[in-house]
């Protein structure tokens, strides 16, 4: 699937371009992803579905270069991504997965300021800016001197959510971010974070199992199956008029979930529906 007009006159240009995007990891046995095509315009959140197995994480992982594609062509910011340092690329793109994979030995605040560190900001301006995202994300300032091994799950993830926005990327992956979280705090976080993408002007996609989750925090759904786009479009969009019945089946999911809790609440039976 290529992508025709990238930036059109007078529309801003993508944020993220993924041109004809394959990717085998045994030599073309197996593909990942197979000719993928997909143009992001800047401020949208994506929400990325599929079964597992069905190229998700590799789409994300192409898009700063901890994949390489065999073929076909990524862009960020209109620049194609393989002229770019991935170390550099990768310090400018915010990354959250599950599991968040904060350095054990360090810090919350030091865990938030690894980047900025990195890139070489005055110790102050890095001082001020875990304070700052402390507050962004919800935690008590005084967690900044804690041990990422003293927090909850979910106080974990909002350090890793923190610590992808600490450099202030434009552009924020986000790969299961709260998949191990209880319903609650996922459903919490998961509206935080839709507040941060709009206050911050971001850029996000998100790969998730949760078709709930993707209705109601992202302005785009892209299903993936076997390595291809089987759908793209608004929630609204494949809730009404989905592409095929695979899609219609997952899109159904919430609205027949939520059928079944209204007819045991009804006292109905809620066999075989
Ligand atoms: N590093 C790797 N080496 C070999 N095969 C890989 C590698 N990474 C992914 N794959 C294969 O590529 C395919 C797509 O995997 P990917 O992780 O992108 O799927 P996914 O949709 O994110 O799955 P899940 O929802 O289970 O995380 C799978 O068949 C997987 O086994």
């Amino acid at each position: 699937m290529r992508v025709a007009g990238l930036s059109p006159q007078g529309e801003m240009a993508p944020a993220i371009v993924l041109d004809g995007v394959t990717k085998s990891f045994d030599e073309g046995r197996h593909f990942a992803l197979r000719d993928v095509g997909l143009s992001i315009a800047p401020g949208t959140f994506v929400a990325m579905v599929g079964a597992s197995g069905s190229g998700k994480t590799t789409a994300l992982k192409c898009i700063n270069r901890l994949v390489e594609p065999e073929r076909g062509e990524v862009l960020v910011d209109g620049r194609p991504v393989h002229d770019r340092p991935p170390h550099d690329l990768r310090r400018r793109i915010g990354y959250v997965f599950q599991g968040v994979g904060l350095f054990p030995h360090l810090t919350v605040a030091e865990n938030i300021g690894i980047t900025p560190d990195l890139l070489g900001w005055p110790r102050q301006e890095i001082v001020d800016r875990v304070a700052e995202l402390l507050a962004l994300v919800e935690l008590p300032a005084d967690y900044g001197a804690r041990m990422p091994d003293a927090l909850s799950g979910g106080q974990r993830q909002r350090v890793g959510i923190a610590r992808a926005l600490a450099a202030r990327p434009g552009l924020l992956l986000m790969d299961e971010p709260f998949g191990a979280l209880d319903p609650i705090t996922r459903d919490t976080l998961g509206h935080a974070c839709r507040r941060l993408h709009t206050a911050l002007g971001l850029t996000t996609v998100m790969v998730t199992h949760d078709i709930f989750e993707a209705v109601l925090l992202a302005d785009r759904i892209v299903i993936l199956r076997e390595g291809r786009i089987v759908a793209d479009g608004t929630p609204h969009a494949l809730l009404t008029d989905p592409p095929d019945d695979g899609v219609r089946a997952l899109m159904d999911m919430p609205l027949r979930q939520a059928g079944k809790v209204r007819a045991l609440l009804d006292g109905r039976s809620t066999d075989g529906s």
